[in-house]
């Protein structure tokens, strides 16, 4: 890998970073005080569960959708097996979201960008999940904490996808190196910004994603159990295609 090869890598990572993030950064933070009314939070708290679930589950599934264009451009990416990159999307789309959610938080508030206005926990009350909830409120201020750039963001996000480690891999060997030049990248631009503390926490990140995946995944199993019509028939077919 000639620096070369890695500055280009690096560049069209945050180059499709940046075309597939649904929201510019800055258009967030302009919206970051626009918060939902009392009769708008009423409103949200009287849904039932299972329209708030679907609700939701049609938010995230537009959020994933802008996850997989992103995936798609990832040098090497396109290269491993159709069965590989929908492994890797299975488990790795829904981690890229929570770590994107670090661009959609307010920690001066515990808010997050949810329909339009920054929503509180309460907002997601009737969901019946407040344990995943206050997990995944917690992970995005931790994630804050770290006041990542948009460039750290995008290779981040690039090596929670590009995990050799995931299961049902086809070719182990091949998602291996595309890993392997993003993790060179992510190690390039963070010497680059005197910041290789910040790799070691970034890993360590990654094992709390994979537990508030699971806890998803769990609260996902225990809805489709009690509503099983909705899980089945008013679901986003991706959804379905990549959480059940
Ligand atoms: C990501 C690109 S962007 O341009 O920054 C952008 C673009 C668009 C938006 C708007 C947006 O889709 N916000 C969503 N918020 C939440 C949410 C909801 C509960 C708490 C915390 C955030 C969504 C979810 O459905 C979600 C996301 C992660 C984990 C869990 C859930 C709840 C589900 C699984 C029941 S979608 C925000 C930001």
């Amino acid at each position: 890998h000639s620096l070369r090869n890695i500055d280009e890598l690096c560049a069209s990572i945050v180059r499709s970073h940046r075309e597939t993030s649904q929201f510019p950064l800055g258009e967030l933070q302009a919206l970051r005080w626009k918060l939902f009314s009392r009769e708008e939070i009423q409103a949200y708290q009287s849904k039932s569960v299972d329209d708030m679930w679907q609700h939701c589950a049609i938010r995230l599934t537009d959020a994933v959708q802008y996850v997989v264009e992103f995936a798609k451009h990832i040098p090497g990416f396109r290269m491993l097996s159709q069965n590989d990159q929908i492994a890797l999307l299975k488990t790795g789309s829904m981690e890229v979201v929570l770590v994107r959610m670090c661009r959609f938080f307010n920690t001066e508030n515990n808010t997050v960008f949810f329909d339009g206005k920054f929503a509180g926990v309460e907002v997601f009350k009737s969901l019946a999940s407040g344990d995943l909830i206050t997990a995944v409120f917690d992970f995005a201020h931790d994630m804050c904490a770290l006041k990542l750039t948009e460039q750290q963001i995008a290779l981040f996000s690039a090596l929670v996808l590009i995990n050799a480690d995931r299961p049902c891999l086809e070719d182990r060997g091949r998602v291996q190196r595309v890993q392997r030049s993003v993790e060179l990248g992510l190690r390039h631009i963070l010497q680059r910004d005197n910041l290789e503390g910040l790799l070691h926490k970034l890993y360590q990140r990654m094992a709390v994603l994979r537990s508030l995946c699971s806890l998803h995944m769990e609260k996902l199993r225990w809805f489709s159990q009690r509503y099983p019509l909705t899980a089945h028939s008013l679901f986003p077919p991706l959804y379905k295609e990549l959480f059940a």
